[in-house]
């Protein structure tokens, strides 16, 4: 089990992980925050919790049901582990300590008891809740796509009171279609920063390859120049030394014609080699 830091959640972003909103902000080294959304509700209550101040008040002794404002699915190669702010717990709060199920989709529902015997406030929009992600050893073959977005069965079988609004909110297009999520992904500033730099980074390993190739070519083409060098030198000398030994060269006729009999056609034969040699790498090239 390898926890994924900032650079491996950012690696996954659009891939394996779909987070929406995404906000870098958010992001943490081994951690994404989750902010809460405006749909809370009273365990005791049975009710939505009036958020119009822009804040989720949960009464003593009582447990709030949070959807966070991220929707977010990830692929059967990753699961995740919920897990509380300090700054919660430590005002008196119970401790989150849930699981992400690979392959699942919609917001998550949090589930924050108040353990003391006065009110606890939180901020709409705020971090409240930490994820951290895993990448299974083995693809998951039981995926959780039973589960609805956001859990609204676990809200329906608690008979929570759901106002329009909330339906609204998770009827959304998205909640239910990766796909869609992907597209929502994809309008995010800080997401198409990433995707920028994604691509500077493969015009850059693009950019290496090609000066590897290149600086291999020109290795290829100084060898192949120094060995047809060498075969020249070898078929030069070769009827000149020959002749030599043999008497052959004794008159100065006798050189010449061991240059045009035996050395220009050597000669002649190199020149050819080259040409189809270059004529066969351009064929290639096309
Ligand atoms: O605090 C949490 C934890 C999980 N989830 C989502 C993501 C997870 O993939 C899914 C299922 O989680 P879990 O298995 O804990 O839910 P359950 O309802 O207890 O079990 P089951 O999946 O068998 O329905 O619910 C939440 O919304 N809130």
């Amino acid at each position: 089990m390898t926890v994924l830091s900032d650079q491996d959640i950012k690696k996954e972003l659009g891939i394996n992980i779909y987070i929406y909103p995404f906000k870098e902000a958010n992001l943490k080294g081994a951690s994404y925050n989750l902010t809460a959304s405006k749909f809370a509700w009273s365990l005791k209550e049975k009710s939505q919790i009036d958020t119009a101040d822009g804040k989720i008040i949960i009464p003593p002794r009582d447990t709030a049901l949070i959807e966070t404002e991220e929707v977010i699915w990830v692929s059967e190669k990753i699961s995740g582990t919920y897990h509380s702010r300090v700054s919660i717990v430590s005002q008196g709060i119970g401790h989150i300590n849930t699981t992400l199920d690979p392959d699942y989709l919609g917001s998550s529902l949090i589930a924050l008891h108040n353990n003391t015997d006065v009110s606890i406030e939180l901020i709409v929009g705020k971090p409240f809740v930490t994820l951290t992600f895993q990448y299974v050893q083995i693809q998951a073959s039981n995926t959780d796509r039973n589960n609805s977005p956001g859990r609204k069965d676990i809200l329906s079988k608690l008979k929570m009171q759901i106002y329009p609004d909330a339906d609204d909110w998770f009827n959304r297009s998205y909640m239910g279609d990766k796909n869609l999520l992907l597209d929502e992904l994809r309008k995010c500033d800080d997401y198409k920063k990433i995707q920028d730099k994604r691509k500077e980074e493969e015009e850059e390993q693009k950019q290496q390859e090609e000066q590897q190739k290149q600086k291999k070519e020109n290795q290829f083409s100084q060898l192949k120049f120094n060995v047809l060098l060498a075969v020249a030198v070898v078929l030069l000398i070769t009827p000149i030394f020959f002749d030599w030994v043999s008497g052959n060269l004794k008159s100065l006729s006798n050189f010449f014609d061991t240059i045009f009999n035996k050395i220009f056609p050597s000669l002649g034969l190199i020149v050819m080699l080259i040409i189809i040699d270059d004529l066969k790498e351009k064929f290639l090239q096309k």
